[in-house]
């Protein structure tokens, strides 16, 4: 499938064609159209790894993308089977990407108030894209749409009942650049997202802070429009509302010319007459105070998001630069970090001056000890919004359910008992981390197990405790050990074999270890949304391509709270070809209730 992908930004056109055969991407075309609005434009082509520069006429984003279908004449990369667009705002309606029709034209046509500078481009692309390959399935994927679960604590204004009730909330953008960061990131550290706190700075002609807990964003800096937050190119961030009422009362401005003057003549722009952090930092170090004051400005506001997203996570584990400042300015990364020593981050000012991009590269600039590892990347708007594109197309039509996936790696459950003998009497665990299961967390203590053939060390502990012991284990670890479990539902442990624990206290032989059956968590809404009940059995598609596979007779648990998840293990996983998140479709619509097993 071949998918052309157009990302109208506020002050730059990025369009790209990709490849798409099954996992494999091929990036054949990545263009960038710069300094719109000047007198002439910049257009920087990659094709097939060659890069090439040349000026172009482009008076803005609408010309720009005019010019898109001349550009692409030159090459013979063969018909386009599907266009993605970037669109900024999508609301409360878009959660996910959706199929392009009127109804949704609509809606984003809707939503232009709140993103003046954003939906018009989006539009415009549709517009040429639906002229220039009729009959072509056009995706629009929103920025919103990352955010849009955020805790109401996180979107809601302390305004009057009629203002909200009138629909005023609060959204954040750029959300696919922040979920792909924040993968990547976690990809580069070797760790699975879902068990890092991250915070993510995309720092480009817009900028916004994301905080990133359990694989999703849970707040970040831009509001109802992408005008909150941050100092950024031309738009100011965070203000004090009350200045609307000053500026009217004193200056006489109307609220189109406020709006106006802090969507365009704001933020480095307002502060320096520049929107161009390359010119301003040009400017600071010839002695000019008003773009050293930007600067600062700049970075204090940051570093202020990363202290208060630090708060709001616990803790942070990883904090990622992206974006054309982000991704460049070693100047910028280094005053953010500075002063966030009390977090445990200290940067490798070293490494933060060699950041070296090239071949996708995902350098870590902290320093040795630091606790927060820091990580730049580039970020891959156009490459998210084509794998969009391709999921959407692929799924079936027929409206499949499906659900999360996560997978378990080997781990156990302790008594009080236990725990007194693995850590010394009246020990208690200290949790380390949330699982998605309200109430149920990782500690950072750890312990090992012992079998006839073998040792497996660093095995973690889920907390609370349980009334009996629990050890789960995958298989293979079994073979590793030397003992065969059973596959057996959580709690059934009668007749489990014995395995030997040892911590730093002691060590004890305890029953109780088994392969745990894989099985879906789920709550009542979601159960019904499902067509789910509580111990119904499941077939589920699970993996990609050829390592695709059906688990059948997987149960399902219903609980009031219940963050719904499937929970397979690490074989599961691995013969599925699943690294990471996935999700699972549900393929037998009416799934029987199976009699309880015999033990
Ligand atoms: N080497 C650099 N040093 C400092 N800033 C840079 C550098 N390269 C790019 N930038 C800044 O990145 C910003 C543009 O970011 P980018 O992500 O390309 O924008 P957009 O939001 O339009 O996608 C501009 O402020 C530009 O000056
Ligand atoms: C939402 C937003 O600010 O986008 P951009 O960075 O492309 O201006
Ligand atoms: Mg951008």
């Amino acid at each position: 499938m071949r998918i052309l992908v157009f990302n109208a930004g506020s002050s730059s056109l990025k369009f790209g064609v990709f490849d798409m055969d099954g996992a494999t991407i091929r990036h054949r075309l990545k263009a960038t159209v710069d300094r719109l609005g000047r007198s002439t434009a910049e257009l920087k082509l990659v094709v097939d790894g060659r890069e090439s520069r040349e000026d172009v006429a482009a008076t803005g984003v609408e010309a720009a993308i005019a010019a898109v279908p001349v550009i692409l004449q030159r090459f013979d990369f063969g018909a386009i089977d599907a266009i993605g667009h970037r669109i900024a705002h999508g609301g409360e309606r878009f959660a996910a990407p959706a199929i392009i029709d009127e109804p949704v034209i609509a809606a984003i046509e809707a939503l232009t108030p709140l993103a003046p500078l954003h939906n018009p481009g989006g539009l415009a692309g549709i517009r040429h894209a639906r002229a220039t390959w009729p009959g072509k399935p056009q995706i629009a994927v929103f920025d919103t749409s990352f955010h849009l679960k955020n805790p109401p604590r996180a979107t809601t204004y302390a305004v009057p009942a009629a203002w909200r009730e009138a629909g005023l909330r609060r959204f954040g953008f750029h959300g696919t650049s922040h979920k792909y960061v924040a993968l990547r990131a976690a990809e580069a550290l070797g760790e699975n997202l879902r068990d890092l706190r991250v915070i993510s700075l995309h720092l480009g002609n817009g900028a916004s802070a994301c905080a990133i807990q359990l694989g999703e964003s849970i707040d970040s800096s831009m509001g109802m429009t992408p005008l909150e937050g941050l100092v950024m190119g031309t738009r100011s961030g965070d203000v004090d509302p009350g200045i609307f009422g000053y500026l009217q009362r004193n200056l006489g401005f109307d609220a189109e010319a406020v709006e106006k003057a802090l969507y365009e003549e704001s933020g480095l722009k307002g502060l320096t007459g520049t929107a161009d952090m390359r010119d301003v930092e040009d400017m600071a170090a010839t002695g000019d105070a008003a773009a050293q004051l930007a600067i600062e400005i700049y970075a204090y506001r940051a570093r202020k998001y990363v202290g208060a997203y630090a708060a709001a996570m616990g803790g942070l584990d990883a904090l990622v630069f992206t974006g054309g400042i982000g991704e460049n300015s070693a100047a910028m990364r280094r005053r953010i970090c500075e002063g966030l020593g009390f977090l445990g981050l200290m940067l490798d000012t070293e490494r933060n001056g060699h950041v070296d991009l090239t071949d996708h590269a995902v350098p870590q600039i902290q320093a040795y000890g630091s606790r927060v590892r820091v990580v730049v990347t580039e970020t891959a708007e156009q490459l998210m919004i084509a794998r969009e594109v391709s999921a959407l197309l692929k799924a079936p039509a027929n409206g499949a359910l499906t659900v999360p996936v996560a997978i378990s790696a080997r781990h156990v459950h302790l008594d009080q008992d236990a725990v007194d003998a693995l850590f010394g009497t009246g020990y208690s665990l200290s949790p380390a981390g949330q699982l998605r299961q309200q109430g149920h967390w990782v500690a950072r203590e750890r312990l090992a197990l012992e079998g006839p053939r073998g040792r497996l060390d660093n095995v973690a502990i889920l907390g609370p405790l349980r009334a009996r012991t629990q050890i789960e284990i995958s298989r293979t670890d079994g073979f590793a050990l030397g003992i065969a479990p059973p596959v057996r539902d959580s709690g059934r442990l009668d007749g489990t074999p014995v395995v030997r624990l040892i911590g730093p206290a002691g060590a004890i032989d305890s029953d109780g270890l088994i392969i745990a059956a894989r099985h879906i968590h789920t709550n009542p809404q979601d159960a019904a949304r499902l067509g789910l009940k509580d111990g119904d059995e499941v077939d589920v598609r699970v993996g990609q391509g050829d390592r695709a596979l059906t688990l059948s007779g997987t149960l399902v648990r219903v609980s009031p709270n219940a963050f719904t998840e499937m929970h397979i293990d690490t074989d599961e996983a691995n013969a599925a070809g699943i690294e990471g998140r996935a999700d699972g479709e549900l393929l037998a619509a009416e799934a029987t209730i199976k009699p309880s097993a015999p033990v």
